[in-house]
């Protein structure tokens, strides 16, 4: 997406239990305002009182020249596969998508309808975390279920972080003073939610989480990858109900399930304080890290760099380090006195003979979304 429109841009991206915002001009580097309002029940009051603090003088930004409102949206589905200008129809048709995303579209809906009535004559355009994946080869995004039941209700992987992955891809290329057309590189976003993606000439060719965010890394409070008779053997022999599974392997699995901490913050202190529940906790995490970096590696037969990015890649070097720990055999050499370290800006951190670039780089989806929202009414 290239970065000569030129504009100004209310991005909201409304969570199940926060709404982070920013304010960005296209022409400066730094936002205008940003924030985050946590614990939020109702999304409308959280935007009503997002709008009266940028109304208040000083608040360095004026509302009248807002030119469009970028809203992150969860899941696209096989609809929307780019940047969306909304309107009646197209929140009636991210409403039916609401299964695939229970935590999170509700929310976003909720958003971009109070926003709408708040800047009702600016364009909003829905930005969607599954669009960057939608150039995933068909063997990519297949399950290997019956096709007919596959094509009759819309399973197959999609992928998410898609702004994430777009904006880091990119900037990994920069930063290596390379066209992106040549780049193969994986992108680890660990935050909260954790997927990796293979990026091949900056298109997403594989990627972890699937048909929801639930597949893949191990997560903040989810699971990631299990074998599905899990979830068949939990109903049939402990006798609890779908809804309970779902809370199970999404609320109270991943670090959570294993440590009791799903804040890697807290996973690390009790780790360094000796809890064999959190040293094995971090293997089960960086294991499984480790064996994407490997498949993604052997899918795109050549490998020129691992970026990490998002609160755990860019905050906590243990985990970066841990995670490419033994892969010297593939060109993948660490160098720990440039990995050490919470990292603010973006970073190289592999030796100078790794004959794959190891770099950290901040994301932010909230640019991201800006940019192509911009784009999107240009
Ligand atoms: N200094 C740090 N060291 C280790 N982990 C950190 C640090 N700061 C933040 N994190 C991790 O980052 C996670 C949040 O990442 P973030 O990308 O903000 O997620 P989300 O956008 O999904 O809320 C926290 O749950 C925490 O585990
Ligand atoms: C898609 C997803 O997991 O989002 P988040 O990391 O914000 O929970
Ligand atoms: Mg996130």
């Amino acid at each position: 997406m290239s970065v000569n429109y030129v504009g100004l841009a209310l991005v909201l991206n409304c969570g199940s239990s926060s709404v982070k915002y920013q304010v960005v001009d296209t022409t400066q580097d730094e936002p205008l305002a940003s924030g985050l309002i946590e614990r939020v029940t109702h999304h409308g009051d959280a935007i009503r009182a997002i709008i009266s603090q940028l109304s208040e003088p000083g608040s360095g930004v004026d509302l009248e020249r807002l030119t469009v409102v970028g809203h992150r949206v969860l899941h696209g589905g096989e609809e929307f596969s780019g940047p969306t200008v909304v309107n009646d129809s197209v929140e009636k048709h991210i409403a039916m998508l609401s299964p695939l995303g229970p935590l999170h579209i509700p929310a976003n809906l909720a958003g971009i309808s109070s926003a709408r009535a708040a800047f009702p004559h600016l364009p909003h355009v829905a930005v969607f975390d599954t669009a960057f994946h939608a150039t995933l080869p068909e063997a990519a995004y297949t399950y290997a279920i019956d096709r007919r039941v596959a094509h009759e209700h819309g399973v197959r992987r999609y992928g998410f972080h898609g702004t994430s992955h777009s904006y880091v891809s990119r900037e990994t290329a920069r930063l290596m003073d390379r066209p992106i057309e040549d780049v193969s590189m994986i992108v680890l976003h660990l935050g909260n939610g954790a997927s990796a993606c293979a990026i091949q000439g900056g298109r997403s060719v594989d990627t972890s989480m699937g048909l929801t965010p639930l597949e893949g890394l191990v997560m903040g409070t989810r699971s990631g990858d299990i074998d599905p008779a899990v979830t068949l053997h939990l109903a049939r022999t402990a006798g609890m109900t779908i809804d309970e599974v779902d809370a199970l392997l999404n609320r109270q699995s991943g670090m959570l399930g294993l440590t009791g901490y799903s804040d890697m913050r807290d996973v690390r202190s009790a780790a360094d304080s000796g809890s064999r529940d959190a040293q094995v906790g971090l293997e089960v995490y960086c294991r499984r890290i480790r064996g994407y970096v490997g498949q993604y590696f052997a899918q795109l037969g050549a490998l020129d760099a691992i970026t990490f990015t998002a609160g755990v890649g860019e905050n906590d070097d243990a985990v970066r380090l841990s995670s490419l720990s033994g892969l010297e055999a593939l060109g993948i050499v660490m160098d720990p006195e440039r990995n050490s370290g919470r990292k603010k800006q973006a970073t190289l951190v592999s030796a100078d003979d790794s004959a794959v670039q190891v770099w950290v780089v901040p994301t932010n989806e909230e640019r991201e979304i800006a940019l192509q929202s911009i784009a999107a009414v240009s």
